[in-house]
């Protein structure tokens, strides 16, 4: 692979025809694209496992996608995606392989990192879990004192907790309704405090999840967590084994913290934190849903895996959803892309794919260390349907943006809920197709004076339309359609990083306030001098010590 060739992604002729293709199209319209190809509804889908993708809303013919795939092809797309299964250490900047792929590989495979194969090792902890699991799941884990765990509570932050958050979510409708996950992140000590008022210490269970073991918020709030434990218990040390185990990388910091190192559940620095809950940072989920239906859920990841890795790219679908977004955001200027799922367990879906994407994909130095110039990832945002209609559809109907956005449905709805509920899926999938059709051909201002509105209002009630949507529809939302998601979405990723030309598995730009908090820390504690603090922040740390009455 040419790393410089890629840097002037913007100078090559792929990027120059799409400029160009995109100057051609002007403003095309939706509505025409349909009158002009009354197969388009249909034609344009794909599917990936249980997913039917519908990409026909999309600003895009087929010569627009074919030039998309020419650019792909031309940033060596699918060569960093084979360099990465096949465990290279294409994370340049930490020196990582990066395989998350390898946490839902089969038992079988053989997936090397320095001349070793790394997939029993996954397998290991995840029979280690399961095992953990069970126990704890069918009361033969008991607390100090004897009693079974009625609550488990995960402690981490990031990418350990917002993956098992966001699944947990998703799959209540699998979960052991005996036992409850919580899931603290915040440093703000009233996360812990919500999380375990109401708790008995005698039946509850912290699993500190930390990649690293290093983290402040994280080992802050596990050492209150201790402290009430002990404290509520009056025990002594000798308590925490049977109600801490770690999730981490390291063992080192995890004995140090006193937690035995038996009951510590391993992962590996080829798994980036906001790709982990796949792996031991999904304890949580595990013991809630059970070892079963988590292995389900690898199965739908390793699907699209396969699907990722194999399929032409006519049809591959995660690369087809990357290629769109750089479709708006380098020839368009979209700035956003929202994702809105119809789906109430999909509550805490976005905020998990905000870390995925933009932690990974918010770069602006290539992976050669030159300054990019183009855009790179997006912001990405949105909430369950309907409930965002209420809110900012508003904005994406007829606000000054381009905002692309993701639809995701189901066409059952997951559990056996209330017996009274009144067709409310029906209702609710009705919201989510109508919504993507007012989005895409709006409603003209003849089609607006027809229904007898006041001419002073047509500017006002007429919908431009052409707002682009894709569509992800499957059947249930069960936990391989959960993996086979959120693979979806690792991927799409991907193929965006790797045109982009940046190193989507690093995440430089979150240490800088790491580092000037800790220093900062003294300042606000004990008025300590801190050298080269700025006049602005200084004023505002004596503002707070003030406040304070210190
Ligand atoms: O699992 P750890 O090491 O506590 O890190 C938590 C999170 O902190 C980050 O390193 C930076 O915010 C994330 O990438 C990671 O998911």
């Amino acid at each position: 692979m040419n790393a410089d060739s890629r840097t002037r992604l913007n100078q090559k002729p792929e990027w120059t025809a799409l400029a160009k293709h995109r100057e051609e199209l002007g403003e095309v319209r939706l509505r025409e694209l349909f009158a002009a190809d009354p197969g388009r509804g249909a034609g344009y889908t794909l599917q990936v496992g249980d997913l039917h993708v519908d990409y026909s809303k999309h600003l895009v013919t087929d010569e627009t996608l074919r030039l998309l795939r020419e650019l792909a092809a031309a940033a060596d797309v699918f060569e960093l995606r084979d360099a990465m299964f096949r465990g290279e250490k294409i994370n340049t900047t930490e020196d990582r392989a990066v395989l998350h792929t390898a946490l839902r590989a089969s038992r079988d495979a053989v997936i090397e990192v320095d001349g070793e194969n790394v997939v029993p090792g996954v397998h290991a902890v995840l029979d280690k879990m399961a095992g953990f699991a069970d126990r704890v799941r069918s009361g033969e884990w008991t607390g100090h004192t004897g009693k079974r765990i009625r609550t488990v509570v995960n402690i981490g932050i990031g990418g350990s907790d917002l993956g098992p958050a966001m699944a947990y979510e998703a799959l209540r409708a699998f979960t052991d309704r005996e036992l409850t996950v919580r899931f603290v992140s915040n440093v703000d000590g009233a996360d812990l405090h919500e999380a375990v008022r109401d708790l008995d210490p005698a039946e509850t269970l912290f699993i500190i999840a930390s990649k690293t073991f290093t983290t402040i918020e994280t080992i802050t709030n596990a050492t209150s967590a201790r402290n009430w434990l002990l404290t509520e218990l009056k025990a002594d040390q000798d308590a925490v084994a049977k109600h801490f185990v770690a999730l981490s990388t390291n063992s080192e910091k995890v004995s140090d913290f006193g937690i035995d190192t038996a009951n510590m559940f391993e992962f590996w620095d080829w798994v980036g934190g906001r790709y982990s809950y796949d792996s031991a940072i999904g304890l949580s989920l595990m013991i809630a849903i059970g070892p079963d239906r988590f292995r389900e859920m690898l199965d739908g990841f390793r699907l699209v895996d396969e699907h990722f890795r194999t399929a032409p790219a006519e049809s591959n679908v995660p690369l087809l959803l990357g290629l769109l977004g750089i479709w708006y955001g380098n020839f368009h200027d979209a700035q956003s892309h929202a994702v809105l799922p119809y789906s109430h367990y999909l509550s805490k879906f976005t905020a998990y794919l905000q870390q995925l994407d933009m932690e990974s994909n918010g770069k602006s130095v290539g992976r050669d260390g030159e300054p990019v110039q183009w855009q790179t990832g997006p912001v990405v945002w949105g909430t369950p349907g309907t409930n965002g209609q209420h809110a900012y559809y508003q904005l994406i109907h007829q606000g000054t943006k381009l905002i692309p956005a993701d639809f995701i449905g189901f066409a059952e709805p997951v559990a056996d809920l209330l017996p009274g509920l009144v067709g409310q899926h029906d209702l609710l999938m009705a919201n989510f197709f109508a919504q993507t059709q007012a989005l895409a051909f709006g409603k003209t201002p003849d089609e607006v004076r027809a229904e007898g509105a006041a001419e002073e209002l047509v500017p006002h009630k007429t919908f431009q339309g052409n707002h682009p949507t894709t569509t992800i529809l499957a059947r249930e939302l069960t936990p391989s359609v959960l993996g086979q998601l959120i693979a979806l979405y690792e991927h799409k990723v991907f193929v965006q990083g790797a045109v982009w030309n940046i190193d989507s598995f690093d995440q430089w730009g979150v240490e800088l306030g790491k580092v000037l908090a800790k220093r900062v820390e003294p300042a606000l504690t004990e008025g300590a001098e801190v050298p080269g603090l700025d006049e602005s922040t200084k004023a505002l740390v004596a503002k707070y010590r003030e406040l304070r009455g210190r």
